[in-house]
């Protein structure tokens, strides 16, 4: 405990107060867009708030892409990485994602667990986050070398970690959420709760959710296992547009405003005041 505690990790990290790790059975339930919401959501939480969002999905980061930064690039300075300023001057949205350093947008990333474990370290202790409110983590889905480095790393950290899951109603998505428990579980990271993600279909029209599948598994599940259930977000063709649209790279921060008027945004209001 003591080499944990005297870590880069934990020494870079002693100025964030508190790290939320989202975590999701299943690739492509919406990990990435709840991690992204998540940070916009506390970080419009007040005037003051201070919000770093890591995307440790390193096979297939889609925060920059998301928070409309993609094609930024990330500099090295004497004391560290500075990280893509989300929101520009303010300075308040800061952003880290391997997607910044591939040499072109669509290069993958293929590396074996040693160099993704070297990454997700340097992440960590290299990044000049500063003082942080909150720190988001978006992890790779399901779980896996990634996640075991995380929690490793993180270990100087503990008592402010936690996380959030992420499923969709379909059972063979909710299956895959008991494993992701039973890693929180093998691992001690203390769940806030669970978000059922595209719950039923949002009109674009009247925004009158509709359910189209079937819904409720996630807080069913939640019941169950003994999880806060955070909320459920419906299917909105808005907030697509709004994260995978081609915004311009720095066009970024109108981002919130836009994100404001979606049906989900209010939705995640109350999901994120749960959260914090
Ligand atoms: N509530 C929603 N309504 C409509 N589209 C959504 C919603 N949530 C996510 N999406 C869209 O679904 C796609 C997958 O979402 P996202 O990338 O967030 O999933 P993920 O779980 O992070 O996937 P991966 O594990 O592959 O990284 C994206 O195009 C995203 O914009
Ligand atoms: S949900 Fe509302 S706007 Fe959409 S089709 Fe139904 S009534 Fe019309």
């Amino acid at each position: 405990m003591a080499a944990a505690q005297d870590s880069p990790v934990t020494k870079r990290l002693a100025t964030v107060k508190k790290i939320i790790l989202v975590l999701s059975g299943k690739g492509g339930v919406g990990k990435s867009s709840v991690s992204v919401q998540l940070a916009l959501n506390l970080y419009g939480s007040s005037p003051t708030a201070r919000v770093g969002i890591l995307d440790v999905d390193l096979t297939g980061p889609s925060i920059p892409r998301m928070l409309g930064v993609d094609g930024q690039a990330v500099h090295q300075s004497s004391s560290g990485w500075v990280p893509v300023y989300a929101d520009g001057a303010a300075g308040r949205l800061s952003c880290m994602s391997v997607g910044f350093l591939l040499k072109k947008k669509g290069d993958s990333v293929v590396w074996r667990g040693p160099k993704k474990n070297g990454m997700i370290r340097q992440f960590l202790s290299d990044v000049r986050w500063g003082d942080l409110d909150y720190l988001v983590i978006d992890t790779p889905p399901g779980t896996s070398d990634e996640h075991l480095s995380l929690m490793e790393h993180l270990a100087g950290v503990h008592s402010r970690l936690c996380a959030v899951i992420v499923t969709t109603p379909q059972a063979v998505a909710l299956m895959d959420v008991m494993k992701c428990l039973s890693f929180t579980r093998t691992v001690n990271l203390p769940v806030v709760g669970l978000i059922e993600n595209m719950s039923g279909y949002a009109c674009p029209c009247c925004g009158e959710i509709q359910n189209v599948f079937s819904t409720g598994g996630g807080r069913e599940m939640a019941r169950r296992e003994e999880l806060q259930f955070l909320g459920s977000l419906p299917v909105d063709t808005e907030l697509v547009e709004l994260l995978d649209g081609g915004k311009e790279s720095g066009e970024g921060f109108q981002l919130l405003e836009r994100y404001q008027k979606t049906p989900t945004a209010k939705l995640f209001g109350d999901i994120c005041s749960l959260v914090c």
